[in-house]
């Protein structure tokens, strides 16, 4: 049965009528004794860190964002959720707990069981695993997003939403590409990220939500393996090089699109979830820091790794997304409004990337 309620903490926006949302029923379930069995060690003193929640952690990005708050914030006041089984290194390292964002009272539960105050909104169904499966990513991207929304509005929580250079589409501007104009993106994950865009700046000024969101590019990590984004060839390229000293591209070598390595995109959610409200002249930011073609890719891996083979065996799915996304974002109001800075351009981060997987695959062979 639903009830309408007022939210608590937040205060009437622009002379709105005070808030309300939409509460989906109150109750207790055996799901609170389980979710908190699961939080043997989390600490409930009182302190001024905020109490994290990240969802989707155990994706590409989750694990080391809970590293980083977890350095700045204290061990505990950190929680990974996801649907999958932590890797033992993962669970030894700090709070985890199941949590599926469509379970709505589950979610709920965690929030109030564990006075969260911050919530990062990482699961997902990324760019090319969405469009295999159109509507498992319509329920995991929308409905997922409408239960965060509803739950961080009603306990006055800030919540952090990546969005994604996905969010534009073939007629957005593609060089550069400017932090409000035209959005017609033509994936579900486009679409959905979009609609996240939307709701969580039309709940700030309804119901006063304290949104933040970044436009983060393709994301280069090598703490975990790619997700199903169009993306993603530029991470494989690493492990695969170094392994193997082949790589077989899924997209064209002149394709030009905008990328980040993870320090820098991590760096850049803790301080845009710390920067003071004044200083946010909009709630949803471009952030950038290099673009690159797959052949400009490989050139500067060769200069560590002359041998490399490289061949292109053209996806077409891929190729027609990544033809559509920006080549590269303006991200001029993120670097003036609170101070946007990446470390990283293209031979810091190839460096880095080598260093981190050849670090690996020695220890694999070792093992
Ligand atoms: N990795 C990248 O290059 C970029 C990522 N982003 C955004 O950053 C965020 C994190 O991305 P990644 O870590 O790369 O994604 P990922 O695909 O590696 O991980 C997503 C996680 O969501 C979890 N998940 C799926 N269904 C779920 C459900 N029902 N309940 C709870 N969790 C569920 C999955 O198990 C997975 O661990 C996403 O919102 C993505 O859109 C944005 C732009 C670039
Ligand atoms: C850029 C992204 O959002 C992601 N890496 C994808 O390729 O889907």
């Amino acid at each position: 049965m639903s009830c309408v309620r007022a939210v608590r903490g937040l205060a009437p926006v622009c002379g709105f009528q005070p808030l309300a949302v939409l509460s989906r029923g109150v109750s207790f379930s055996p799901h609170q004794v389980a979710s908190d069995a699961s939080f043997h060690s989390v600490s409930f003193s009182e302190s001024d860190h905020p109490r994290v929640l990240i969802t989707g952690g155990l994706g590409q990005l989750g694990v080391g964002l809970a590293k980083l708050l977890r350095k700045q914030f204290g061990k505990y006041n950190v929680i990974l959720s996801d649907i999958r089984k932590p890797p033992a290194h993962v669970y030894q390292s700090g709070p985890f707990i199941y949590s599926d964002i469509l379970d709505y009272k589950n979610l709920r539960e965690i929030v109030v069981n564990n006075r969260i105050s911050w919530l990062i909104h990482y699961s997902v169904l990324l760019s090319a695993v969405g469009e295999a499966n159109v509507s498992l990513a319509r329920d995991v991207n929308i409905t997922g997003l409408h239960n965060i929304l509803d739950i961080t509005a009603e306990h006055g929580l800030r919540l952090f939403i990546p969005s994604t250079i996905g969010a534009f589409g073939p007629t957005s501007p593609r060089d550069p590409t400017p932090d409000l104009c035209i959005q017609r993106p033509r994936t579900i994950y486009g679409v959905s990220k979009v609609h996240a865009e939307l709701m969580g700046e039309y709940y700030h000024h309804r119901y006063g939500l304290d949104f933040r969101c970044l436009r983060y590019p393709g994301i280069i990590s090598a703490d975990s393996k790619p997700g199903g984004g169009t993306t993603d060839y530029a991470v494989q390229i690493f492990h695969d090089a170094v392994k193997a000293g082949r790589f077989v591209c899924n997209l064209r070598p002149d394709t030009r699109l905008p990328m980040m390595f993870i320090d820098d995109c991590l760096r850049a959610t803790l301080e845009v979830l710390e920067a003071p409200p004044e200083t946010l002249g909009m709630r949803t930011y471009n952030i950038s820091a290099m673009s690159f073609t797959p052949e400009e890719l490989v050139q500067e891996i060769r200069r560590h790794l002359p041998d490399l083979q490289v061949t292109y065996e053209i996806d077409p799915v891929r190729q027609a997304i990544a033809d559509s996304w920006p080549m590269v974002l303006d991200d001029s109001s993120a670097r003036s409004d609170w101070g946007w800075k990446h470390n990283y351009g293209l031979p810091e981060l190839v460096q880095t990337m080598l260093n981190l997987t050849g670090s690996d695959s020695r220890k694999a062979r070792a093992n």
